[in-house]
């Protein structure tokens, strides 16, 4: 069967954030001038835009990978890193955007409408960013974060630019094979062809596509034969191609009364069709002249139905005759049918692939770990994901905001006990509470990190938490981070 290039699958990779960075602002005679760390940039988005003047997937189809670059770590003397650079990939109108699995994420409708299909990672603060009245110089930095980055598929609904039409066996998946990439089962029997096969074809400056339908017979629009499922294929076909087998030997079958018996169909056919098809141009396509009885029919009948008004092309798909010829015609008029379509809305629209649960947190017992618990939520993944575990500041300013969070309150609730499995996102420690609704607490000011020393002291912010969870137990989560 031949390559749908109509659906893709292509792998999206947003630029990472920047690294924060932790400096501290040195003058003459001033030998600690406060942080001056600045942040690391936003990674680069990737996003899907919608451009009229592109018709097809193919470009993806070659290009499959498509990444956006990366933030720059922030510098001293507050300097923040640069963003990274977008990646903006151009779509087809109509083009439907799915998870692998087979979710709808977006429809992309209208010029200009955006999908950002990979967000960039945030920038990691700088120290300066991080200063508070109770961190004055913070001895770290935040990381920044990876971009997304996962597969998503691509389908184009608006099936092709030509559309075939024939008996069975007349050539059509023939002509589609010699005529693009396309490899469609070819044989000599009826209704080779039982799922409408689509090629890509290049004619001068113009790419379009051609879809090779079932072969259809009398009687197919009331659903004879195959051709009734597939008569919807053509719907939106800017050119109609007659494809007319001059070697046949049946009886009462000749090219004339071939293309006659499928205009028919086609007339039964379009009351259904939103779309009138009987105003749309059509080309005749005289198949098979290699063989010498056919030229003679095609010779004798092309006057016949040029006067009909129809542009006539005497081809062979075996001997490749007349091929060129056909290709640059089908372009013009694809090229003029697109010209003449009302543009697409310009909507604008810019649409996020999920709405972020930025909120909560979740804690379940770890099935893998007894007595381990699972830690999930947008923000301490992230903040997971933003910490330097090499930097023991970091690391306790980490535990800060999942205490904050609420995080160890609730694994207290669970049972957990101290050195059990705690998971959160990629990160696996064996948990040591450290706030007061872990342990009880010892009042100490607050230095560098206290947890890592296990000297147990508290700060400021920690001593507020104790008093709220004295009085409110279980409203943690109104806690912003301050950094947000
Ligand atoms: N001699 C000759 N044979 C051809 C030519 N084009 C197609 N054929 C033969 O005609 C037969 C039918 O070709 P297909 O391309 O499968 O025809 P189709 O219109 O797709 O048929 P269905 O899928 O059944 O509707 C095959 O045996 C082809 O080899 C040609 O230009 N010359
Ligand atoms: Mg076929």
């Amino acid at each position: 069967m031949s390559r749908f290039v109509d659906r893709v699958v292509i792998h999206v990779a947003a630029g990472d954030g920047g690294n924060g960075v932790a400096s501290v602002h040195r003058e003459k005679f001033k030998p600690l001038g406060g942080p001056d760390g600045g942040n690391g940039g936003k990674g680069g988005d990737v996003v899907l835009v919608v451009d009229s003047q592109v018709h097809t997937l193919l470009d993806f189809h070659f290009r499959p990978h498509a990444s956006a670059g990366n933030g720059k770590g922030g510098q001293g003397g507050n300097r923040d890193g640069a963003n990274g650079q977008d990646l903006e990939l151009r779509v087809p109108d109509g083009t439907v955007v799915l998870t692998p699995d087979g979710e709808l994420v977006a429809d992309l409708v209208g010029e200009g409408t955006r999908l950002i299909a990979a967000q960039g990672g945030r920038g990691g603060l700088g120290n300066a960013a991080l200063a508070s009245k109770a961190r004055k110089a913070p001895g770290f930095a935040l990381l920044g974060e990876p971009g997304e980055a996962h597969d998503l598929v691509l389908e184009l609904k608006s099936v092709a630019d030509v559309g075939l039409l024939g008996f069975p066996s007349a050539g059509k998946s023939s002509l589609i094979s010699v005529l693009s990439a396309a490899k469609p089962k070819i044989a000599d029997y009826p209704f080779t062809t039982l799922v409408p096969n689509l090629g890509v074809i290049t004619g001068g400056e113009t790419t379009f596509t051609m879809a090779d339908v079932p072969g259809l017979i009398p009687g197919a629009a009331e659903g004879k034969g195959l051709g009734l499922d597939f008569l919807r294929h053509i719907e939106r076909c800017a050119v109609l191609v007659h494809v007319v087998d001059c070697a046949t030997y049946e009886p009462n079958r000749d090219p004339l009364s071939d293309i006659d018996a499928l205009e028919a169909e086609l007339a039964e056919y379009t009351p259904s069709l939103a779309d009138d098809l009987s105003e749309r141009p059509r080309v005749v396509v005289l198949n098979k002249v290699d063989i010498p009885e056919a030229r003679e029919l095609a010779e004798l009948v092309r006057p016949e139905i040029e006067a009909r008004g129809l542009p006539v092309f005497e081809v062979s798909t075996a001997s490749r005759e007349g091929l060129r010829e056909l290709t640059f015609a089908l372009a013009r008029i694809v090229e003029e049918y697109r010209a003449s379509r009302p543009k697409a809305e310009a909507t604008r629209i810019v649409l996020r692939p999920r709405a972020v649960d930025d909120a909560g947190f979740t804690v379940v017992e770890d099935p893998q770990a007894p007595g381990g618990f699972i830690v999930r939520g947008e923000r301490p993944e992230r903040w997971i994901r933003q910490t330097d575990f090499s930097n023991d500041e970091a690391v306790g300013y980490l535990a800060d905001r999942l205490a904050r969070l609420g995080v160890e309150e609730v694994l207290v609730k669970m049972g957990a006990q101290p050195g059990c499995q705690v998971s959160i996102g990629d990160l696996v420690f064996d948990w040591e509470p450290t706030t007061p609704a872990g342990i009880a607490m010892t009042m100490t000011g607050r230095g560098t990190d206290a947890r890592l020393e296990q000297n147990n002291r508290v700060g400021a912010s920690e001593r507020l938490a104790a008093k709220k969870a004295r009085r409110l137990p279980g409203v943690y989560d109104e806690y912003e981070d301050d950094d947000e």
